[in-house]
């Protein structure tokens, strides 16, 4: 299939990655269901997250290298520690569980040409390959897609919140985001009602939330950011105190007058939330561990803010470069949220950090 042989800019390629996170989202699920549920884990046992990441990275790879074989991939995972002998058993899982879900029926919209369905099986060496076809090194030139097979492992493992994250990028410029969340309530006013969903952006034709269980098929539902007052104005936070300065972000929401507590959400579901009105801002500042934060966190979450009517920066301001590799090398922190409030985020920010280095004198 040529790149874009539809209407749109980006048509082919937006079907093919709600079709690749969809199945993925599928397939992370059952490993919930299967693994997380019944093993039982020691502290720090990580490994029904693993194999669900690695899985579901082997089934968007593949899905993304039958349509689009040129196209360099920056993913989370790579399959290193899959081609020794200790890793044999692990491997075996996720061939499996890969398998299962790249052979499963085609759902209505889907095609046989885009290597799903029945008799989809591929090696083991396929599937490892198609793992390693996350290595690229990123930068500035050329289409490439940035993958997050499970963001917010910590959140999967509690049965909270985790997100599938794809994105397009060309020339560094994010132009395509899909997001599946399939433990995100459909609407956030009927908290315990159903959950599941798929949010796309594509650069200058808006972004939209649709139901996983029907991505093609389904409603399609507009994402606007609303405008928000210093008293319906919330944040949206991270539930690990080890990924972000949360005691900052409560200085920030005093000087900025917000009297709402803030809505902690792991992964980036943050990003869906902001863009289909949950919460007014995301703000999430290093704890200052020298962590870096990786290209696959946040390039899908930054066009569905843009393209729902918001801003995305670094804490300071300046716009995210996705050009300097696997990192947001140069960037610090991250605020996105309404244009109208975000000079006065960006504001706030900077007189918190001020108190913060006056206190340190
Ligand atoms: N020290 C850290 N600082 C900031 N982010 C981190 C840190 N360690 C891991 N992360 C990333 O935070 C993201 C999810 O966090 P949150 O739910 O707080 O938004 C994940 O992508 C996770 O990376 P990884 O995907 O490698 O686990
Ligand atoms: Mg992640």
């Amino acid at each position: 299939m040529a790149a874009n042989d539809t209407a749109h800019p980006y048509a082919a390629e937006t079907q093919i990655a709600i079709a690749a996170v969809r199945r993925a989202c599928v397939l992370t699920a059952s490993v919930f269901n299967k693994l997380v549920k019944q093993e039982t884990l020691t502290k720090d046992d990580k490994s029904p997250v693993t194999v669900g990441d690695f899985a579901a990275q082997a089934v968007i790879n593949t899905i993304l290298d039958r349509t689009f074989p040129d196209d360099p991939i920056v993913g989370e995972e790579d399959a290193t520690d899959l081609r020794i002998e200790s890793g044999r058993a692990l491997r075996d899982r996720i061939v499996e569980l890969a398998n299962d879900t790249l052979s499963a029926d085609l759902q209505p919209g889907e095609k046989e040409e885009w290597g799903l369905g029945p008799n989809h099986g591929r090696t083991v060496d396929q599937l490892l390959d198609a793992i390693d076809r996350g290595n690229y090194d990123g930068g500035r030139t050329g289409r490439m897609w940035t993958l997050d097979p499970i963001d917010g492992t910590k959140g999967f493992l509690r049965g909270e919140q985790y997100a599938v994250c794809l994105a397009l990028l060309v020339d560094a410029r994010v132009e395509l985001g899909v997001i599946g969340c399939p433990n995100l309530p459909v609407a956030a006013s009927n908290p315990s009602g159903p959950r599941g969903c798929i949010f796309v952006a594509v650069r200058g034709q808006g972004a939209y939330q649709l139901l996983l269980d029907n991505p093609l098929g389904g409603e399609r539902t507009k994402l606007t950011i609303p405008t928000f007052t210093a008293e319906s104005l919330n944040f949206l936070e991270s539930v690990e105190k080890a990924h972000a300065k949360l005691s900052f972000n409560e200085r920030v929401s005093q000087i900025l007058g917000v009297t709402r507590a803030p809505t902690r959400i792991d992964s980036q579901a943050k990003y869906c939330a902001l863009a289909r009105g949950d919460g007014g801002v995301y703000l999430r500042m290093p704890v200052g561990s020298g962590y870096k934060e990786k290209i696959w966190d946040h390039a899908a979450g930054s066009i569905l803010v843009e393209e729902a009517g918001g801003v995305i920066s670094d804490g300071r301001g300046e716009p995210l470069d996705f050009s300097l590799g696997r990192t947001l090398g140069e960037n610090y922190g991250i605020v996105a949220c309404g244009k109208d409030v975000h000079p006065k985020v960006i504001a706030a920010v900077k007189q918190a950090k001020a108190e913060e280095a006056q206190s340190q004198l």
